[in-house]
Order: structure tokens, then C-alpha cells, then sequence
């Protein structure tokens, strides 16, 4: 058993890539499994997980909670109730209790089996917890696992109304119920965040489910993995995979390279930034110059910035940063910089940046399009998803001519793009980004819990690092200007997984954050 979240430093598992799966391979992994171990073994070896973790999390825990559902995952909590019942007997004050949602007469074989189990060792089963509201030291939820893929009414919803608002320390079996394992979708009216300390424990498999969408809200403080002593084969391929814990920027390795020099670290250009005009005196050209100071904090050799709007007066240096160099958009356009630094392009840019986009889509060989770049192709993106081969099809040409393009959409955005609302992006986080990713031959960074990298082909790959402190204005700018740095370092060589790696960075810096008041996006890059 191994704890995946939140990711450790150093641990065994912190520099591996974990493979995840949805429900179809998960369950295709089992059949094949189960076919070759005794009766029962898997859901044996589930029960014992359960009973393990929960008595290393709340080893003082005396009242024990189990909410079990109808299938197997409710199994697994009927057998972690029987060794958890053998473990406490005796212990004064100690009691197991099952609450089963629902008959227990249609179980599949391995779950009656587990039933029985709890029966003989002598489990009290309830109605319905008694007040007070906190009946237990412990709940176990093991109503649903892979076997919800539709949303929940009924007895079965309130029970999990109460069960998620409950102040009572949690273990998930699987996944929270209500949790859906593909998409990371939540099939329940009630709030995702539970009400009290929360662990998940995922079983045989890790689910795509549990690190995309609100997987990471419903799941807890800490996701850990058994693998029920099975090793997938082959021929199951994962639907995703858990991004590593990045190590670049690579300081050890900067200081190691003696005789390099700020040419040889690549060059970045963030084009964006509008600045006020005097008719409409709306300017954003902060977010361009956060992008670029995280390029350079993320150590790009050399960091250009090309504001936009030539009416207004350009600032002459970034007191924060002076050593970044600023200019006009159209200066830029004017120079060789598009065709030789990774062009950042959209941070801040407003409606100008559509006077831009089609020279930086036309000339830059890499190039990673983020904010206002994106609203500003949204059309364009369709129609060339409606005919790719047409003249002039920028997508087309880019790729027949090997260029890399980024875009970072967060969900509204890739909405747009796809010509649908932000419900049907998160209803399926995953399967949004390989659309948008087939549709265009680019790689898609969609941004949120869980942010997802697609490419084309292959699996997408989950950002597991970041938090809650991300979600503030500047902390897309800053993701942008990281992903030109890691693609101007000269070592890019697979794509996904280097942006991977700057997705990564950037999770990373809430992780170091230790202050009383969250950080601003600035204060991330100090
Ligand atoms: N069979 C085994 O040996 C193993 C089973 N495992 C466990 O088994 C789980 C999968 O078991 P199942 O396939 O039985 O699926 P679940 O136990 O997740 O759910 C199936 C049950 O939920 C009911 N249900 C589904 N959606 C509902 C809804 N919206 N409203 C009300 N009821 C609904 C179904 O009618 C069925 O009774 C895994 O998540 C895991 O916890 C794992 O421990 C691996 C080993």
C-alpha cells in the first residue's frame, strides 16, 4: 500500500508514473486477476487493505461506522467490518456497526460471501445511525465504487447527504460515493467537500476518476493505492497517466552546466499585455509580465515582452524584474523573435491580440497559446475542425510542418473551443482534452483540478500537484510563462511529458507556501 497523495518528498513512490484506469479496464483488470486466485481472494485482500489503513489512520478509533451499498465495493466494507470487529473485541466501549443502503438478499457472490463473513463474526447492522451526530470515532463509505455511473436519488441520496456532511473522520473505499471513476464527475446534489477529515483508499487499480474534475475535492487529504497483489497486463492499457513529481527547473543541474551561457538556456516571448487606450482605458499588461517573469524565474535564458496596443506608452523596464526586456507587439513582429524564442502568446492580450495571432500561428514553430489568443481563434479552431485541409488552414499547416503549439484553455475556454458549455467540459475532463487535441494536432493543457495534458496521441496525462491556492487571478499566467520556459530549455524532447513537467513546477509552488494569508500570484514566484 502506498500513499500517492499529497506527493512526498523523496518517498519510494514520488518518482514513479502511475498508471491510471477507468472503470471498463479496471474491471477487465479484476476478471482477468480474479480468474487466476481462490474464490474470494481479491475482495479478501480488499477487505484487509481497508482494515489495514483504517486502523493506522484512526488507530484510537473505538466506534467503527460502515456504510455498504449493494455491490462489491460494499463487500469490501462488510469484510473490512469483520476484521475490524475481530481487531476491537473486548476493547471496552468498542463496537462495529454496518449500515447496509439497501437489500443485502441480491449481492454478487463475493459481497455475500463478505456479508457472511461480518455476520459470523458477530458485526451489529443498523437501520440507520441513531443521534448523536457523531455515531462513530470512524466511517467507512463503501456504498459505491465502480459501479456508479448515473446520478443517485432516493433513501440512497439522503444517506450520502448525510454521510459527506458528516463531522466524523472518513475512509473511502474505492472512491467517495457518489464519485464517478472515468470523468471525476459527481453523481450526488450534495456538496463534494466533506465535512470532516477524508481519506481515500483506491483499490486494485488507481481511477482516472480520483485526480480529475472533483475527484481530488471528494477524495480527502491523502488518495493511497493497494494494488491487491496484482500487476495489470499488458494488453490493459491505461486511460491516463499520474503525472511525476516534476524536478525541472533543475537547479543542481544549472549550476552544473559551467560553461553555458544565457543563449544556450533558449529564449521566450510573451506576446500580450494590452495596454490601457485612451478610449477605453482597459489595460491587462500585468498578465504578460507575470508569464515573463516566470519564464525567467524558471530560468529561460533570455525573456522579451511584447505589449500590445501601440497608442499608449510603453513602461520602460519591470521594476520587479528589470532584467526582462520590453517592447512593442509589433516590434516583435518585426524582429526574428517569433521564429527563434517559444512565443507565449495571449496573457493579458485583449481584443488586440486577434490583429497578432494569425503572424505568430503562421510563423512560430513553437508556440504556446494561452487567455485572449484562445478567445481570439475560437472560430477560427471550428471551422478548420470542419475542414482541415482547406488553404491556408494555419492547424494544417503547422502540422504538415512539425511545429508544436500549446494551448493552456482553462474550462470555459476549451467550452468555447468545442463548441459547448463548461458542465460538458468537467463532465468529462479527460476525453474534453484529447478532443481538443485531435481536433487541432496540438497539445491541450485544460487547466483545474486536475489539470489534464493531451496530445494527439497517446494517453492524457493528470497533474497531481496543486491546490486550492492556485485559484487566483495571475496563476494562468504564471503556468503559461513556465510552460515557454521548460519548452526553451533545448531538452523538450517529449512534448506532453515536459509540459507535464512545468504543470507540475507549477503545482508545486502553493506547496511550498507557508504564509498565514494565501499568496498572490507574484508572491508564488518570490
Ligand atoms: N469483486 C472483487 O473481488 C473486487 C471488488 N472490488 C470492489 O468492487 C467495487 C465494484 O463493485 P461493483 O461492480 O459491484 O459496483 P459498486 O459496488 O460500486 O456498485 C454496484 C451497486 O450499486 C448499485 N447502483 C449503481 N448505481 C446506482 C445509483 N445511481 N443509485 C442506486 N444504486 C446504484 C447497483 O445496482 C449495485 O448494487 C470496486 O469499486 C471495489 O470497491 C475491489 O475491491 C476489487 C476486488
Amino acid at each position: 500500500m502506498e500513499r500517492i497523495v499529497p506527493i512526498g518528498n523523496g518517498t519510494k513512490g514520488a518518482a514513479r508514473r502511475w498508471p491510471l484506469y477507468g472503470s471498463a479496464a479496471s474491471r477487465a483488470i479484476e476478471r482477468q486477476a480474479a480468474e487466476g486466485l481462490p474464490p474470494h481472494a481479491l475482495m479478501q485482500r480488499a477487505g484487509q487493505a481497508v482494515a489495514r489503513l483504517a486502523r493506522a489512520w484512526r488507530p484510537h478509533a473505538r466506534r467503527v461506522l460502515v456504510v455498504t451499498g449493494g455491490g462489491n465495493n460494499g463487500g469490501d466494507g462488510w469484510l473490512a467490518a469483520a476484521l475490524l470487529q475481530r481487531h476491537l473485541r473486548g476493547i471496552p466501549g468498542a463496537s462495529v456497526q454496518v449500515w447496509p443502503l439497501g437489500p443485502t438478499a441480491r449481492m454478487p457472490d463475493d459481497a455475500r460471501w463478505a456479508w457472511a463473513e461480518a455476520r459470523a463474526a458477530g458485526v451489529d447492522v443498523i437501520e440507520a445511525p441513531t443521534p448523536p451526530a457523531t455515531p462513530a470515532d470512524l466511517i467507512i463509505d463503501a456504498v459505491f465504487g465502480l459501479g456508479l455511473s448515473r446520478p443517485v436519488d432516493g433513501p440512497a441520496r439522503d444517506a450520502l447527504r448525510w454521510l459527506h456532511g458528516c463531522p466524523v473522520p472518513t475512509l473511502c473505499v474505492d472512491l467517495a460515493s457518489g464519485l464517478d471513476a472515468d470523468t471525476g464527475h459527481w453523481w450526488i446534489d450534495a456538496p463534494p467537500q466533506p465535512g470532516g477529515p477524508r481519506i481515500t483508499l483506491s483499490l486494485l487499480t488507481l481511477k482516472s476518476g480520483l485526480f480529475t474534475g472533483l475527484g481530488r475535492a471528494c477524495a480527502g487529504e491523502a488518495i493511497w493505492f493497494d494494488d491487491l497483489g496484482v500487476a495489470p497486463a499488458p494488453q490493459h492499457a491505461p486511460d491516463a497517466w499520474l503525472a511525476t513529481p516534476s524536478r525541472w527547473p533543475d537547479v543542481p543541474a544549472l549550476r552544473r552546466a559551467h560553461a553555458s551561457h544565457k543563449g544556450s538556456r533558449g529564449d521566450v516571448v510573451v506576446v500580450g499585455g494590452q495596454l490601457p487606450s485612451a478610449s477605453d482605458g482597459v489595460g491587462m499588461a500585468g498578465a504578460a509580465v507575470l508569464a515573463a517573469r516566470a519564464a525567467l524565474r524558471a530560468g529561460a535564458g533570455r525573456v522579451y515582452v511584447g505589449l500590445l496596443n501601440g497608442e499608449a506608452t510603453l513602461p520602460p523596464w519591470d521594476g520587479g524584474q528589470p532584467a526582462l526586456m520590453l517592447r512593442t507587439a509589433q516590434a516583435v513582429l518585426a524582429s526574428a523573435l517569433p521564429e527563434q524564442a517559444v512565443v507565449v502568446a495571449g496573457c493579458g492580450g485583449g481584443a488586440s491580440m486577434a490583429e497578432v495571432l494569425p503572424a505568430l500561428l503562421a510563423r512560430a514553430p513553437r508556440l504556446v497559446l494561452d487567455a485572449d489568443a484562445l478567445n481570439a481563434l475560437g472560430p477560427a479552431a471550428r471551422e478548420g475542425a470542419r475542414s482541415p485541409a482547406a488553404p491556408g488552414d494555419p492547424w494544417a499547416l503547422r502540422r504538415a510542418a512539425g511545429w508544436r503549439t500549446v494551448l493552456t484553455p482553462h474550462p470555459l475556454e476549451a467550452a468555447r473551443l468545442l463548441g459547448t458549455d463548461v458542465a460538458g467540459v468537467q463532465a468529462d475532463r479527460l476525453g474534453a482534452a484529447r478532443a481538443l487535441a485531435h481536433r487541432l494536432g496540438a497539445t491541450i493543457v485544460l487547466k483545474g483540478s486536475g489539470t489534464v495534458i493531451a496530445a494527439p496521441d497517446g494517453a492524457p496525462i493528470v497533474n497531481a500537484s496543486g491546490d486550492g491556492l492556485l485559484a487566483s487571478a495571475g496563476t494562468g499566467d504564471v503556468l503559461a510563462g513556465l510552460i515557454g520556459a521548460r519548452l526553451a530549455h533545448g531538452d523538450a524532447n517529449d512534448l506532453p511529458a515536459a509540459i507535464a513537467e512545468a504543470v507540475a513546477a507549477h503545482g508545486g509552488l502553493t506547496q511550498r507556501w507557508t504564509g498565514a494569508w494565501p499568496p498572490t500570484a507574484t508572491d508564488l514566484l518570490d
